[in-house]
């Protein structure tokens, strides 16, 4: 089954705990929510951005939808012995799991495997491809900044099979973040293990109105996520400071 691919690139974690790590990134296209605070516009053009050389934005194009074949090639046009996993993002990546049970097998040589980052709402999906992924990153999405319903027993399905694998949880704040949101987040990923980390991310600008966290504000909701886990990590997105994909 083709996929329709927004771009694939090779750059840095920018994000969660594995901040820091050479990754191949592979966006796949369409998600099955709209989070107010998202970052990332649906690419129409018809056409998947491979970067060429990692850091250069020097893009060539290939049509879409890609074959699972057609991926492979271009993840293997970087030297994926450097780099620490491959990155499936979006949208939302589960959506496509018959693509991702295809392409996987075709992937070989990174030092860490595959890294999944997923919005933590379709536990039925993430079943279906499990044993492919080894690490996962999941959110938990909070109304008050999502602007979107509560996804507390999708969130707590999801754990419940992401906790088979390495995971942590996301969980994107802002100035309206209540106690009582942060709360219950820290309170469901505790029922799988006090031990697996929270990140709070902030808010980082994209649509208008979205208000930033202020640094008293987060180290509030930190403080209080800590009453309840071991580990809590206040991690803004990197990658936008150095101007990087
Ligand atoms: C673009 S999403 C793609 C993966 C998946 N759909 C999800 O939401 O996890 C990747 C990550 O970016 C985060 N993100 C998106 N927009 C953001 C923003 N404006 N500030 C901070 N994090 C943001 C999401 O919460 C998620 O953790
Ligand atoms: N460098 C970098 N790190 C990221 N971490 C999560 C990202 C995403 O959009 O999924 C992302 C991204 O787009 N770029
Ligand atoms: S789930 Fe992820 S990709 Fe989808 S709208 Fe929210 S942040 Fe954007
Ligand atoms: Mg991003």
């Amino acid at each position: 089954m083709p996929c329709q691919i927004a771009e694939i690139f090779s750059s840095v974690q920018g994000e969660g705990l594995l901040v820091g790590c050479r990754q191949v990134f592979i966006r796949l296209q369409g998600c099955n929510i709209n989070c107010s605070f998202c970052d990332t516009p649906v690419n129409e053009t018809g056409f998947c951005k491979i970067e060429q050389h990692p850091g250069q934005k020097d893009f060539r194009q290939l049509p879409n939808p890609l074959s699972a074949k057609e991926v492979a090639d271009a993840v293997h046009s970087y030297d994926l012995s450097i780099h620490h996993s491959i990155s499936l993002t979006g949208g939302e990546p589960l959506l496509w799991t018959s693509f991702i049970r295809e392409l996987i097998p075709f992937i070989k040589g990174t030092r860490h495997g595959i890294y999944l980052e997923t919005n933590g709402t379709l536990p039925e999906a993430l079943s279906e491809v499990i044993e492919l992924i080894d690490i996962i990153g999941m959110d938990i999405k909070l109304p008050s900044i999502s602007g979107l319903i509560p996804f507390w027993e999708e969130h707590r399905l999801f754990l419940k099979i992401a906790g088979k694998k390495q995971v942590f949880v996301k969980v994107v704040v802002g100035e309206d973040t209540t106690e009582e949101e942060i709360e219950q987040a820290a309170v469901l990923i505790s029922e799988y293990g006090k031990g697996i980390t929270m990140i709070i991310q902030p808010v980082s600008p994209a649509a208008s109105g979205i208000k930033s966290v202020s640094p008293a504000r987060a180290l509030y909701l930190q403080q209080l996520a800590l009453k309840i886990l071991a580990n809590v990590l206040i991690i803004p997105q990197t990658h936008k400071i150095m101007g990087q994909l």
